[in-house]
């Protein structure tokens, strides 16, 4: 393991230099990894886990969206492709991929299959950390942990056809074999992960509800919303207010952040871009910083995660989230960036 430098603090993080896919293969070479649940992350982590040459099969619902899906990506049923009991029943590697609130309704069923020696794994510490909320308690014979892709299961397999990699958390909540290090990390490299950084149940779970929620999801959208509408009741027109609020954003400055750092993006705009953002930085900080406290107590309280069960158990759960994405869609905003992305030279035919 590679201890590194991090802004000053030194972490343990899993390079693929020290953990080739070579031994990644080796360490998973007697195992079924059985993927159960085929929505976002499982195809993802079974596609890229079957090109990286893993013995994977996929358990999902019969007569499914899903199930049709798993098909098209060429998993054959019988034989890479099962019932969900049936995947389990073969499976030595269970990666419980359903949403985080499915997980609860189907528990008793895995935990009917988690046999000695197999290894119950996650994408997320949800289900362990808010176990009073879940009821996931596994078996004490079994190996248990996480590999958490640090973004959208689309992401990591569009990364992987790339030759690119997503980084992922890892985390082992129960060492059963004592082999649950080396199967953790084979996972990890074999799901198409860049490096991965060690972390536990916890601090995953509640970091990564926090991102979501904040900088990376919510409070991105919010931040939007509200420059957009200054600019609108300033009179600005909406292509404007789009491109000076979330185009030129996406467009020209991330990937300038995300080639080589905040200050790179600064010193490649102009001195009065800088002088301006580099005095507002801070009180944007400090404005939002209390909402991201309260943020961080939602998560930890066990709010969040309970929020989260609640809404996605109802029965009308897709129809209700598809009415809050189309009220999205459908503000001036998106829809001003409907067109706005139209008008992108690699857009037009
Ligand atoms: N969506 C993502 O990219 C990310 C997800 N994760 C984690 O990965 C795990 C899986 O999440 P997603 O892929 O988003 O899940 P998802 O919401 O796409 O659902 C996965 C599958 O669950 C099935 N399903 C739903 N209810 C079911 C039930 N009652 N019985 C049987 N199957 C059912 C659906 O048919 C679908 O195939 C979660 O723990 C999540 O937090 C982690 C990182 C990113
Ligand atoms: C993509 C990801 O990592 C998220 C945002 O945490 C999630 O989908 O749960
Ligand atoms: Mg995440
Ligand atoms: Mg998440």
């Amino acid at each position: 393991m590679a201890k590194l430098n991090f802004g000053g603090v030194e972490e343990n993080v899993v390079t693929r230099e020290e953990f080739p896919l070579a031994k990644a293969q080796e360490v998973l070479k007697n195992e079924t990894v059985a993927v159960i649940g085929y929505g976002v992350q499982g195809p993802g982590q079974a596609l890229n886990q079957r090109d990286n040459g893993i013995n994977v099969i996929v358990g999902q619902r019969k007569n499914s969206k899903t199930w049709d899906k798993a098909i098209a990506d060429g998993f054959v049923p019988g034989e890479t492709l099962f019932e969900i009991e049936e995947a389990l029943e073969r499976g030595t590697i269970i990666c419980y991929l359903l949403s985080d609130a499915a997980q609860i309704a189907l528990w008793p069923t895995v935990k009917k299959h988690l046999t000695k020696g197999k290894a119950l794994y996650f994408s997320h510490g949800f289900g362990i950390t808010f176990n009073e909320q879940t009821g996931i308690i596994p078996p004490a014979d079994v190996d248990v942990f996480l590999v958490a892709p640090k973004g959208s299961g689309t992401s990591l397999r569009r990364m992987f056809l790339q030759g690119r990699g997503l980084n992922s958390s890892y985390a082992i909540f129960q060492d059963a074999t004592g082999k649950a290090r080396e199967r953790v990390v084979a996972l990890g490299i074999a799901v198409g992960s860049g490096y991965l950084f060690e972390t536990d149940f916890k601090r995953e779970v509640y970091s990564d509800l926090t991102g979501e929620r904040g900088t990376l999801m919510g409070a991105i959208q919010g931040i939007f919303a509200a420059q957009y509408q200054v600019l609108r009741d300033k009179g600005h027109t909406p292509s404007e207010a789009f491109n000076e609020t979330v185009e030129e954003l996406t467009q020209s400055l991330m990937p300038l952040v995300a080639e080589n750092g905040m200050d790179w993006m600064y010193a490649n705009c102009s001195t009065t871009a800088q002088r301006g953002a580099l005095d507002w930085w801070k009180k944007f900080r400090d404005a939002t910083s209390p909402v991201f406290k309260e943020l961080y107590e939602s998560v930890a309280t066990g709010k969040e995660s309970q929020r989260s069960i609640d809404s996605n158990s109802q029965e009308d759960y897709r129809e209700k989230l598809d009415a809050e994405l189309k009220e999205l869609r459908e503000s001036e905003m998106w829809q001003a960036g409907k067109t706005v992305r139209s008008l992108r030279p690699e857009n037009q035919k």
